[in-house]
């Protein structure tokens, strides 16, 4: 097959490729996949079985609860992928396992991924994969957060998500991904949009005073404001420069909890 032009190319080896569809039909991605600026492929490791019931899953040795992905059938698929995006994009890609073993997803993980080679992502299922496979195989574990979830289906969409908005050109208005909360580190200031009134509550006057500058401090101010409420510890260790210091300033002496 022939070289991918995408910005983005990702390799995803799942038992259930059909579930991401919520990514490749719908939204920002699937319009980014339908332009061809996001390219995914799929390997599903059941297509390698070669018995009769087409067995994915092994008997974890030491014995215990559950089942492991088959070795032989998830390796396979594994390796496809890899050799697929090296074809497709001339780079050898990053293999990354979703589990919560792993390094935790934030904004600046997702511009990494954004700006690094092609993803091969691996979601297991059971209880997850051979631990020599992981060395053998996974450059990467990637953690969505401290829970424990029946697939890693979900979470690897989280993660191709939130790389994909990231890459020039996926989001129609490339601002708003900048604006976002966590692209500056600081939490998202509030929202609004018609109707002026709802149950009696006003959009902020300043919103509708057409004085951008105004409106660019006081959405900064919320920010700023939201997130020493809300995480303060995302304002440890950082500096703030002079405007942000006088508009948290503000926010402060104006709070009333
Ligand atoms: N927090 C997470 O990112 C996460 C990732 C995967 C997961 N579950 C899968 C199922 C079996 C094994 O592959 C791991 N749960 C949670």
């Amino acid at each position: 097959m022939s070289r991918s032009d995408a910005s983005m190319w990702v390799g995803v080896v799942s038992l259930f490729p059909e579930m991401f569809e919520a990514l490749t039909r719908q939204g920002v991605t699937g319009r980014a996949v339908d332009k061809g600026q996001i390219a995914l492929e799929f390997w599903n490791p059941r297509d390698y079985a070669t018995d009769r019931h087409r067995t994915v899953d092994d008997r974890p040795y030491g014995g215990g609860p559950g089942m492991l992905m088959k070795v032989d059938t998830l390796r396979s698929a594994i390796h496809d992928a890899r050799e697929r995006a090296e074809d497709a994009t001339g780079q050898r890609p990053k293999v990354i396992y979703l589990s919560p073993q792993g390094r935790q997803l934030d904004q600046r993980g997702a511009q990494e991924l954004a700006e690094g080679p092609p993803l091969v992502v691996v979601a297991g299922r059971y209880e997850g994969i051979d631990e020599r496979v992981v060395e053998a195989d996974i450059d990467e574990e990637w953690s969505i957060g401290d829970y424990v979830l029946s697939g890693g289906e979900l979470p690897a969409m989280v993660l191709i998500d939130a790389a994909a908005r990231l890459v020039p050109g996926v989001l129609g208005h490339q601002d708003s991904a900048v604006e976002d909360s966590f692209n500056d580190g600081l939490l998202d200031c509030p929202h609004y949009t018609r109707p002026e009134v709802i149950d009696g509550r006003r959009v902020p006057d300043v919103l509708l005073s057409g004085h951008h500058g105004a409106i660019r401090r006081w959405r900064l101010k919320q920010s700023l404001g939201r997130t020493w409420l809300r995480r303060p510890d995302l304002l440890e260790g950082r500096t703030l420069d002079a405007e942000q210091q006088a508009l948290l300033k503000e926010f402060i002496e104006e709070y009333v909890p």
